[in-house]
């Protein structure tokens, strides 16, 4: 089975641990039949056999010596069931180490497609309760079922050794159990898909609330939160109770079949006694040992509910495990070039599973160019330069850098020749010189305030309680929307990239700070081609040269004055955010 293929694979490192783990259940559970055979022997001998008094007195030594040896077995199936137990933790908490480090690289690996189709929630269940179900399952599942298939086993040879007419009748009650377990089996395997399903969207609920907490506050949706998380709770608690009830419909038939043995021993075993054909000692070893019998047919059900679980949650690691992403990183670039930075779009069309958002996009951007972007919002800006560093691929055409297709080129090296500030700026838990320097870690400090300052944020740092040392909280907490736009702004720039990209970065900074901005990055003592997307045209003016943007296609292209003449988008826009401050269209921002 394949689950089982993938447990083994991952338990390399551990495997000769695991299979020592498995040989001393097998060892331990053949030991159980020990204390009964003694027991045997000391009812025959010593209890209830003809030479009992005799014996008793003429043989205390072997007496002493079945006794020390029962208790000698005890300790050492103790010390064994210690020793295995041990070897199974190590060895399965070693494979969930490891398969969660497999699972997070494996995620890290996934292309923007794989985060858009899935949920963070269900990725955390992932990482964390289905991979421990699968710890348990190597622990524990694994574990009861060889232990109680080998006491099973040892005492039905052992009863065979006694008598096998008394253990055929015991065993009549068996096929009738494995009949049940598996009726059993069958109905409750797709309700602990359905249960992974549930618990999975609970989680889901549960962190996208916790995330968006802020703007649950500011629309006072408290209740509105609550009733959905109640809803998800009455639906995953329902599931459980649902496959709880199913176990509890067949739990009585399993548990009356495995009492069965109880009474076919005192019957057939009291009857055979009574007329001669087994000893009181046999009949004490059976009584001893029916538990071996009625013990797992009754663990049966408990093992057949882990199993399911087990298997609704490996299929879903398994699914990360062997995901492959269309677009994969393959981190092995020993030396990065740096480019020139021209840009080029070739007929380019870009889809969303079946929506095309970019039709047909063509335009060259020289090393050093400053291209801004602008256009109505969902007109396709950030879909469009999400394909420079190939967060996704095109549906057709090609996009160049520095004249190679991007398809072609190495992704850790083309990633590492752009600098990116998104339009949604995420901050680490971090501090503020860590979240600056995250492209580069060895940064001098000197270097990573150089970078603030050019940013526009040097300023508001230095007037922070630990400056640059500062703590920011998950995911910017603690900084204003512009604060950590300029932060993300620095990021990008640390990385001293040949190109830059902005997405609407200074969309909530003042003009001013702005102005300053727009200046440092005229000013870059390095060579860098930039595309700033942007929605002022105080940003967009002294571009080279100005792409709008509507429905997925150039509509308009030029510089600021040839926009402006041509009186279509762009010129409307001017006016629009002109009107009343008595600019003039030709005089403003020419250079
Ligand atoms: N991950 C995605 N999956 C499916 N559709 C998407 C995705 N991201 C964007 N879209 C769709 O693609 C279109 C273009 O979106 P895009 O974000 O590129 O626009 P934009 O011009 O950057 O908008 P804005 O100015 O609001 O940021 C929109 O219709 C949007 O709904």
């Amino acid at each position: 089975m394949f689950q089982l293929k993938w447990l083994w694979q991952n338990l390399k490192g551990d495997r000769t641990r695991y299979i020592l783990a498995l040989c001393l259940s097998v060892v331990g559970s053949s030991l159980t039949i020990i204390n009964p055979y003694i027991g045997q022997r000391i009812v025959d001998q010593f209890i209830a056999g003809s030479d009992a008094v005799y014996n008793l007195a003429h043989k205390r030594g072997l007496l002493v010596g079945l006794g020390l040896g029962m208790i000698g077995f005890s300790l050492l199936r103790t010390g064994l069931s210690y020793f295995t137990t041990l070897q199974y933790e190590r060895s399965s908490q070693n494979m969930l180490f490891r398969v969660r480090i497999n699972l997070y690289n494996k995620i890290q690996g996934q292309d923007m497609k794989y985060y858009d189709r899935n949920r963070t929630g269900d990725l955390m269940t992932r990482m964390t309760g289905d991979i421990d179900m699968v710890r348990h399952s190597l622990a524990w599942i694994i574990k009861t079922i060889i232990e109680s298939f080998v006491v099973f086993a040892a005492a039905v040879v052992y009863f065979f050794f006694i008598d096998a007419e008394l253990t055929l009748w015991l065993l009549l009650l068996s096929p009738p159990i494995f009949i049940v377990a598996f009726i059993f089996a069958r109905r409750v395997r797709p309700m602990y898909v359905e249960l992974r399903e549930r618990l999975s969207q609970l989680n889901t609920v549960t962190q996208e609330n916790i995330a968006g907490n802020r703007v649950v506050k500011a629309f006072a949706r408290e209740p509105y939160e609550i009733e959905k998380f109640h809803e998800k709770n009455v639906h995953y608690s329902q599931a459980n109770k649902a496959a709880a009830m199913v176990w509890l419909d067949y739990f009585p038939y399993l548990e009356i079949l495995s009492q069965g043995f109880n009474v076919v021993l005192m019957l057939v075993g009291g009857l055979f006694v009574m007329n001669g054909r087994i000893t009181f000692g046999e009949f004490a070893a059976f009584s001893a040992l029916i538990w071996g019998l009625s013990n797992p047919m009754r663990s049966i059900g408990i093992i057949i509910n882990d199993i399911q679980r087990f298997f609704a949650s490996v299929s879903k690691i398994m699914d990360v495990y062997y995901s492959q992403p269309e677009i994969a990183n393959h981190h092995n670039v020993e030396v990065k070039r740096r480019y020139q930075g021209s840009i080029q779009f070739e007929h380019v069309t870009f889809k969303y599973d079946n929506v095309t958002v970019l039709h047909d996009i063509n335009f060259t951007v020289a090393p050093g160019e400053t291209v801004a972007i602008m256009g109505a919002t969902g007109s396709g800006k950030t879909s469009l330069i999400n394909l420079i560093p190939r967060f996704y691929d095109v549906a057709k055409g090609r996009v160049l850098v520095d004249g190679t297709d991007v398809r072609k080129l190495e992704l850790d090296e083309l990633r590492g020749n752009i600098g990116v500030a998104t339009q949604d700026v995420l901050l680490f838990s971090d501090t503020i010189d860590g979240n600056i320097a995250y492209g580069n870690p060895d940064m001098p400090e000197a270097e990573v305030e150089k970078f603030a300052a050019l940013a526009a944020a040097h300023d508001f740092i230095g007037k922070m309680p630990e400056g640059y040392n500062t703590i920011v909280g998950e995911r910017g907490v603690g900084l204003s929307g512009g604060q950590k736009q300029r932060i993300a702004l620095a990021r990008a720039m640390a990385v001293q990239p040949p190109i830059l990209i902005l997405d609407d970065t200074t969309s909530a900074v003042d003009l001013e700070t702005e102005e300053h901005i727009q200046k440092s990055l005229r000013e870059l003592d390095f060579p860098c081609t930039k595309i700033i997307i942007a929605q002022r045209v105080s940003t967009t003016a002294e571009a080279d040269r100005i792409l709008i943007l509507d429905n997925g296609r150039i509509i308009e292209e030029g510089t600021h004055a040839e926009l402006l003449a041509k009186r279509g988008y762009y010129y409307d826009v001017f006016m629009l955010q002109n009107e009343g401050i008595g600019r003039e269209a030709s005089a403003y921002g020419q250079k």
